[in-house]
Formats: structure tokens, sequence, C-alpha cells
């Protein structure tokens, strides 16, 4: 939409600005130019099993480490051919969240990856037990264009840290992003585990034939569905990081300017093109001009006199949705902005006032730069309003009043919550990151993403001696067997019991020694250990 990217986009040679469904890096000649050949390829390849050992995952992950830092530039160039996000905003906006997801998956990887040793009961207490994070195979990450390079890279680290074949399918609306990750992923990363495929509707369509072993898929809640149900053909499990109407509740107890400054920042960062902007605000009537005032200081703050002449604000994706937004506006009350130029997708800061809840522009998420203001009475009719419309996927609440900020969090859901801020929870990578209901399912970043990767598999190791012990299991049955499989079974541990069963073991242990390997003994020790444990059991001790 934006003219220079449009010219850029026409500079391309035909190969470039074509769509392909064929891994970057191979040629249409190749293994195969169908979707089936490209998974096909990245499963024999995961099923070489070279992409298992820790060694070779933190191989890739410091590759990818090398291509960001090395190709700063490109990336920067596509974001702003595709949003006309200025230098600064590309690496604070994409760069820096995808070096620090990076930074952090290589530090916590050897340990994420360990088998992690679990509780025991009296059943297993002389085994091993522990759960082994393995790789599911192959898996397709779908990307969506508003942040186009951190919502490919960030659930692909996740991926490839966990040991996976990843098929890489960024938007094409984006396209300058998706054309370029084509390109330089496989320069950096084994091309066979990790291919990209290009293209759109027909592409995506084909791609999601194929049986993956997950699918994370990021965009709106409509396509969510049509991806949910490919998947469920061959029983895929679905990450869906969707969107929805994130509501924003101003109580009139707080600071409202420190509480304004932080609402113009999500709403209008990346002209309103963010998954987690707060939509539409909810607050008093007395305090509708004040919030208004404040913002329109605050844009004029960051974005200067001219807002169309600043490097930081960016632009509507393309013309149909620039029409989309456009067409919220219609007979709405504008407080401020409203200003739009189809040629350059421009659209101003906006903020609307006394908003009806059932106006169009409340019907759908926004996904623009434009802030409506709907009037509560105060904290019961904000959790009422959100509460009867579609599970979002962040919910915020500015207030000094704990009880207040108590109540929204316990009396609503969503995907995630910040209180007296907007978006941050995006950036703690120890919280889970997703939506619930129609906002998505599954979460990512950080070990969440590791775990939505990976396979927890439980593993309980034995040996063949003591056979003996497990005589209460085998048929033919008896009440004797009953009571001691009840025993079994219904024991907890606590710290008195454990004292109780680890002094045993000594015993047991002493008179191994003793009687020097000889097993009957050993074993009539052990039930005989067993048997007083039983005893202080029922007796309550
Ligand atoms: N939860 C999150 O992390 C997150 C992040 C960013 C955006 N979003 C949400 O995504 C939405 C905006 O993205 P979008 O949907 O416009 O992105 P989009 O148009 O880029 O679509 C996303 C992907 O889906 C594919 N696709 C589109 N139509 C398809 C179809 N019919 N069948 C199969 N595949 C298809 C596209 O090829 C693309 O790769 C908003 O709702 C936003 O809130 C969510
Ligand atoms: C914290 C700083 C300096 C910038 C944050 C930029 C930002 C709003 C990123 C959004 C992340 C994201 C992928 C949202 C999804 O749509």
């Amino acid at each position: 939409c934006y003219p220079r990217a449009a010219s850029l986009a026409r500079r391309l040679p035909a190969s470039r600005r074509g769509l392909c469904l064929r891994p970057a890096g191979h040629s249409p000649r190749g293994a195969g130019t169908g979707g089936r050949q490209v998974v096909g390829r990245a499963r024999a390849a995961f099923g070489s099993g070279r992409c298992r050992p820790l060694e070779f995952r933190m191989q890739q992950l410091k590759n990818l480490e090398r291509m960001v830092r090395e190709k700063e530039e490109e990336i920067a160039a596509a974001l702003r051919a595709d949003l006309h996000k200025s230098g600064h905003n590309a690496y604070t906006h994409e760069i820096l969240t995808v070096l620090g997801e990076l930074a952090l998956v290589m530090e916590k990887l050897p340990s994420w990856a360990a088998p992690q040793p679990v509780k025991k009961n009296l059943l297993t207490m002389r085994d091993e037990a522990y759960i082994y994070p393995e790789p599911l195979g192959v898996v397709l990450v779908i990307g969506a264009w508003n942040y186009p390079f951190v919502l490919v890279m960030q659930p692909l680290i996740g991926a490839i840290a966990a040991g996976n074949a990843v098929v890489v399918k960024p938007s094409e609306v984006s396209e300058h992003m998706s054309q370029l990750i084509a390109d330089i992923l496989p320069q950096y990363l084994d091309q066979e585990l990790y291919p990209v495929v290009t293209g759109g509707v027909p592409e995506t369509t084909e791609l999601l034939t194929q049986r993956f072993d997950h699918i994370l898929y990021t965009g709106n809640s409509a396509v969510g569905k049509i991806v949910m149900a490919a998947a469920a053909k061959h029983l895929t499990p679905v990450t869906l990081e969707l969107g929805g109407k994130s509501p924003c509740y101003i109580d009139k107890n707080c600071d409202l300017a420190v509480a304004c400054r932080r609402v113009t920042w999500g709403k209008y960062v990346n002209c309103g093109q963010t998954c987690l902007a707060p939509d539409y605000v909810l607050c008093e009537p007395s305090i509708q001009s004040q919030v208004v005032e404040y913002i329109k200081a605050n844009l004029q703050e960051f974005y200067g006199e001219d807002v169309k002449k600043s490097p930081d604000y960016e632009r509507i994706i393309n013309k149909r949705h620039f029409r989309r937004i456009v067409s919220l506006l219609e007979g709405q009350k504008i407080a401020h902005g409203g200003e739009t130029d189809e040629a350059s997708c421009f659209i101003a800061p906006t903020v609307l006032t006394d908003v009806s809840p059932e106006s169009k522009v409340m019907e759908e998420e926004i996904f623009g730069p434009v802030l409506p203001i709907l009037s509560v009475k105060g904290v019961d009719e904000a959790i009422e309003f959100i509460n009867s419309r579609e599970k979002p996927l962040a919910l915020y609440v500015f207030s000094n009043d704990k009880k207040v900020i108590k109540r929204v969090i316990s009396e609503t859901s969503s995907g995630g919550v910040t209180v007296n801020d907007v978006i941050m929870h995006f950036f703690l990578p120890t919280l889970p990151f997703g939506g619930v209901g129609n906002s998505g399912m599954g979460t990512y970043h950080g070990k969440h993403s590791f775990e939505t990767f990976s396979h927890r598999r439980a593993c309980l190791i034995k040996d063949l001696k003591l056979e003996g012990l497990n005589k209460f299991r085998y048929m033919p049955n008896s009440q004797k067997k009953v009571d001691w499989t009840k025993f079994f079974v219904l024991k907890q541990f606590n710290k008195a019991r454990l004292g109780l069963i680890f002094l045993a073991l000594l015993g047991v242990l002493a008179a191994v020694v003793i009687k020097n390997h000889q097993s009957v003994l050993k074993r009539k020790a052990l039930l005989i250990v067993l048997a007083v444990q039983r005893l202080g059991w029922l007796s309550g001790c």
C-alpha cells in the first residue's frame, strides 16, 4: 500500500515477487515443488535424528542469532517497505524481541531439555522416574503480517530448541518480510529441516492438507478455525494465537496522566496493528474528556505537530485493511484525529467518544489507530460489559484501588492481563503468552514455547530384581492381595512416614549386608518392614 513498498516490490524479479510453494534454497526442479514434498523432506530430515542432539539445536540457534545480527539492515528495510517502520522502531519492536528470546533460550536450553526427575510413590520408590522432553516431529509455524519478523521467529526459536523440524510459512500480506525470510533463513539454517514456504491462501491450504505433529498459527479467529479443522483430520495439536477486542478499564481512582500516556503508546504503536493493543476504553463519563485531553497531549509529544511526518508512525498494511478501518469511523463522534489518505494508507491516531456498544466499531477487532471510549457507571458495569463479549487476548485495568484490580482479575477472563500498563506482559517470558476461548489456545514464549513444542514423555525405569514384592498384583487375587494393593496405592508420603521408611530401608540394608546376598532373607526383611509400616499407617501414625 505504501508507495515506496509498492515500488520496491515492482523492482523485485518476477521469481521473487511470485508466491511459491517450495522450500527456499531448493530449486523448483529439485526434490519436488508441492507441500507434500516440502513436508516429506522435512520429515525425512527429522527421521535422520540429526536435530535431536542438544549441540545441534544450540548451533542452529547460534546461526539464527548470527543471521539476525548480520541481516539487521535487510530486516529493517523489509519492515519499512511493508509497514513504513522506522529503523529505530524496527530494532526495538522486532529485532530486539527476537535477540532477547534467542539469548534466553540459549542460556536455559540445557536445563529445559534435561530429564526432570519426579516424586515417586511406594510402588516405585526403588525405580527411576523422570519426564523426558522429546521433540514432536515436524512442526508448522504460520505467521501473521503485523509483526512479521517476531511472529515467525519467536515460535521458530522454540520449535528448534525443542528439537523439531519446522516448516515456516510467513504471511504473504507482509510480502517483503516473507521474501526476506525465504531468502535468508536457508543461508543460516539446515535447509531440509527448516524450509520456508511462501505464498497465500492456496499455498497455505495445500500445506494444511499435510500431516504435521504440531501447528502454531498466528492470525485472525476465522482462519484459526480453518487451521484447526485441517489439523483435526490428522489429530494434530494446535496452538492458535488469535486476536479479539482487548478492553481497557480506566478507573477514576488512578493517575490519569500516567494511565493515558501508557494507553496512548500501546494503542498507536505500529499504527494500532498490535494484537495486544487496547481495543477500546471503558470509563465513567466524568473522566472521559480528561482522558481525551491527555491522549491528545501524548500524541503531540510522541509524534509531533504533524503525525504524517513522524518517522515513528507506521502505515496501515494495505488498502483492504485501510478501507475496513475507515468504514468503522462512519457515524462516530470523532474527538481527535480522523484524517485519512488512501494513497499512502495513512490513518491519523483517532479517538472516538460516547461510542455505543452496538456500533460497528464495537463489533470486530479494530486493528488500527482508532480508540473508542465507552461510558460505564463503574467497575461493576465494566466487568459486566467485558463478560458479555468474547474472551479477549488481553485485558487492562488502571486503578489505585487494589480491590478494583482484584475484582477485575477474578471476575473476568482473558489470555493475559497487565495492570496499570498495557502490552507489557508480552515481554516477560516467564509468563505464558496466548489467548483463551475466541482469542486462542495454547501458549508460547521462553520455556512455554519449549514445552509447547515438546512431548513430556513419562519414563519409569525399573530393574528385574525383588520380584517377590510384585506378588500382590498377580492372579489369583485374594483379600490379602487387595489389602496390600490398597496399602501401596492409597499410601501417601508425609515427613513422619518418610522417616519411618528411611529407617526401615536402613534395616533392610543392614540385613542385606549381614546375610550377604541371601535373597530370600532379604525379601522377608523387606516384607517385615513394610508390614510394620502398614501397621503404623493403619493406626494413623
Ligand atoms: N495472538 C497473537 O499473538 C497475535 C499476533 C498477531 C496478530 N494476531 C491477530 O491476527 C489478526 C491479524 O492477522 P491476519 O489474520 O490479518 O493475518 P494474515 O492475513 O497474515 O493471516 C495469517 C496467516 O494465515 C494464512 N491464511 C490466511 N487465510 C487463510 C485461509 N483461508 N486458509 C489458510 N491459511 C490462511 C496466511 O497465509 C497467513 O500466513 C488479528 O486478529 C490479530 O489480533 C494475533
Ligand atoms: C517494549 C518496547 C520498547 C517495544 C514493544 C513493541 C511492541 C508493541 C511489540 C508487540 C509485540 C507483538 C509481536 C505483538 C503482536 O501483535
